[in-house]
């Protein structure tokens, strides 16, 4: 098993390309299940969710090619583009094997039914950072008409006449049932308002798709959308939007080193919550013209505190990061996450680099220290990873994060983008 070995104490300089973004790229990737048509995505990050996504829809037919280069260090926005068509659904089973390993593989299920009218899909897996359940997909597809059971371990969905719009008001925000509710809705039939939609930019990115599409998706990015039900679907080629959570960590791992660092392909308007934090931890933020600047220089990180909270609050995937970044404040900061009931996996972890962390219910009371001292660290998801990378840029001596499948989940040649910039970070590979 891969494992990232860190020697703390360099300052990061330089230019960081942002990668597109998992969490748009996977939900994008099944909207091609809805067309028989050629879907092309271009920027598609190279990370092992991608990967595995794709042998899921292969199994369901998907077919696909890629082309265009991997991303290189050194130019930001060139990665890869993946051609997938689904000319015909061959399996509306999607098996435990597969499903198990990534949460957003669940998500088939509002394109299976759409366009089949029918699907088998095992109860989902993901990181183990809370209960996660279904219920939501299950009232929202409900809705549209379909007739759900839970057997063996599966949803069993049915809409024998295909699915029907109606108004649904979802009374917890869920990315993952938006993004099923936005694919189902575009081939029911008539209208669907979604009420108390998610408004992650990743719902943006797939409304916009799908409307290149053919669908008629209006008020992605608000609470409310209307999705006006058609016939069919046909190809389109869009561009995955980059990265947030990536750029959020890079940004996290410099206002932690100190330095100056580009981070090129992305947008500050995508994490907005998130940056004025940063500011106010003391890390200075700029536009420039095909990303953003970070910076900070030789003053000390200031404690702030942060809430987690749906887009555009502080997104929980970079509530982990924050933490490492003030367990070097000069003062006490409380980070509260609202979102997961069991997020808190890197608080032990970051205690073995020497972080003074206290948990009470779903708060965590972070004392800055002066030194973190590097040792052998291991999480257990993938955000909570990525902030022992972070807390080891700084750490004194050597810190090896273990289980690196973890990050290989989410951060597209994480090494070699933090490498670049001079951190002393290698892979140990077996
Ligand atoms: C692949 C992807 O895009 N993953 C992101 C997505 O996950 P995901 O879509 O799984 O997260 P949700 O927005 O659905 O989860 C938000 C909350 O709703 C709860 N819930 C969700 C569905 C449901 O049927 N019932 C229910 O109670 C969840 O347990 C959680 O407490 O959004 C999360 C919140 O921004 C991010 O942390 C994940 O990185
Ligand atoms: C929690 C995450 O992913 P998933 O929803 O796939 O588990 C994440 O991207 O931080």
């Amino acid at each position: 098993m891969d494992r990232i070995r860190i020697r703390g104490g360099n300052a990061l300089n330089g230019t960081i390309p942002i990668s597109g973004a998992k969490n748009a790229a996977l939900p994008l990737m099944i909207a091609s299940l809805l067309t028989d048509d050629t879907l092309t995505l271009e920027n598609v990050p190279h990370l092992a969710d991608v990967e595995q996504l794709i042998r899921i829809l292969g199994n369901h037919g998907v077919d696909y090619t890629v082309s265009g280069k991997r991303l290189a260090t050194s130019s930001a926005g060139s990665g890869r583009t993946i051609h997938f068509t689904a000319r015909t659904i061959v399996d509306t089973t999607a098996p435990y094997e597969l499903v198990s390993k990534m949460r957003a593989s669940f998500w088939v299920i509002g394109p299976l039914l759409a366009r089949c009218h029918k699907a088998r899909v095992s109860l989902p897996g993901g990181c183990a950072i809370g209960t996660r359940p279904v219920d939501l997909f299950i009232d929202g597809l409900r809705a549209l008409g379909a007739e759900i059971d839970i057997d063996a371990g599966y949803i069993v969905a049915e809409a024998p006449g295909g699915l029907k719009g109606n108004r649904y008001t979802f009374p917890k925000v869920s990315v993952g049932a938006t993004h099923v509710m936005l694919m189902a809705a575009s081939l029911a039939k008539g209208e669907t308002v979604i009420e108390n939609a998610a408004r992650e930019p990743e719902i943006v990115d797939l409304a916009q798709c799908l409307n290149a599409m053919g669908a008629r998706i209006e008020g992605a990015g608000t609470s409310t959308i209307t999705i006006q039900g058609v016939e069919a679907l046909s190809g389109a080629r869009h561009r995955v939007l980059p990265d947030r959570i990536e750029t959020g960590t890079y940004a996290m791992a410099v206002a932690m080193t100190g330095g100056d660092v580009t981070l090129e392909g992305t947008r500050t308007d995508l994490l907005q919550t998130a940056l004025t934090a940063l500011g106010d931890a003391g890390a200075e933020i700029t536009d420039t013209p095909n990303g953003m600047r970070v910076y900070r220089n030789g003053n000390g990180i200031r404690p702030v505190d942060v809430v987690t909270d749906p887009f555009p609050g502080f997104p929980t995937d970079l509530q982990a990061q924050f933490m490492a970044l003030m367990t070097r404040a000069d003062g006490v900061a409380h980070i509260t996450e609202t979102i997961f009931e069991n997020r808190f996996m890197h608080v032990q972890e970051l205690a073995r680099l020497g972080a003074k962390i206290s948990l009470s219910g779903q708060m965590a009371r972070v004392e800055g220290v002066p030194r973190l001292v590097g040792a052998p660290v291991m999480a257990t998801d993938l955000r909570a990873s990525v902030s022992l990378v972070i807390a080891g840029l700084v750490a004194d001596g050597e810190t090896v994060v273990n289980r690196v499948y973890h990050l290989d989940r989410g951060f597209e040649r994480l090494e070699e983008k933090l490498g670049a910039c001079g951190a002393e970070i290698e892979r140990i590979s077996g």
